[in-house]
């Protein structure tokens, strides 16, 4: 056998590259101008506040890359963001893979989330439901499923979709081409969890940035 050809069959086109840059960052310009998202940024970061203070939790539940989302904020949660401090309570209802294909083959996969949150959500705590679309099934069931159990809404989304009529705290990225809502939804997740990191541990954060 001969050595394996590893160029691409056509020449990359930087132009294109250069789009996909300009386009995720005209996103992320209208997220900086935008006050109302900003506004809402920081009553997410106050109800997360508070569910942690009054010992209530963060769940998260999303699909696909959202689903990664989910796991990602609910480790920076757990674990830790930019300096060591206590772990805060938050699981991401995307990891049990005996939960999901349980819940998923004997209920449907719409029940996902709202199965596993009248399984673990007390009243007071916060579920984050990550749709790019605003429309999943397994999120808009969740949200339905929140009204019963007494537990705070917030969805992470795009500019369209029905969650923003079920959420409490609606946080939209500007968009509604499902990357780019992506790439934003990563900015404003860790965006929560240094506001969260640097209210909670204050004396930590000081010490982190001297
Ligand atoms: O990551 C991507 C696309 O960038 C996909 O995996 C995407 O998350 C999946 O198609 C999801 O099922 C989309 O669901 P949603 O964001 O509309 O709720
Ligand atoms: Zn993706």
């Amino acid at each position: 056998m001969g050595a394996v050809d590893v160029s691409l069959p056509l020449p990359v086109n930087t132009a294109t590259i250069a789009d996909y840059i300009r386009d995720s960052i005209a996103v992320k310009q209208k997220i900086l101008e935008d006050q109302a998202l900003q506004a809402a940024i920081v009553r997410v970061v106050e109800v997360c506040l508070d569910a942690f203070r009054n010992g209530n939790k963060i769940l998260l539940g999303g699909n696909g890359g959202s689903a990664a989302d989910a796991q990602h904020v609910a480790a920076e949660f757990v674990s830790r963001f930019e300096f060591d401090r206590p772990g805060l309570p938050a699981i991401a209802l995307t990891v049990d893979t005996s939960a999901l294909t349980a819940i998923g083959n004997d209920y449907g996969y719409e029940l996902l989330f709202s199965r596993q949150l009248e399984a673990l959500a007390r009243p007071g705590d916060v579920f984050i439901g990550i749709t790019t679309s605003g429309n999943s099934r397994n999120i808009l069931k969740g949200f339905e499923a929140c009204d019963r159990l007494g537990v705070i809404k917030v969805a992470l989304c795009g500019a369209g979709g029905k969650v923003h009529e079920l959420a409490d705290h609606v946080l939209a990225a500007p968009s509604t081409h499902t990357p780019r809502i992506q790439e934003s939804h990563l900015l404003i997740e860790h965006m929560i969890c240094a506001l969260i990191e640097e209210q909670l541990f204050a004396s930590e954060y000081k010490k982190a940035k001297s």
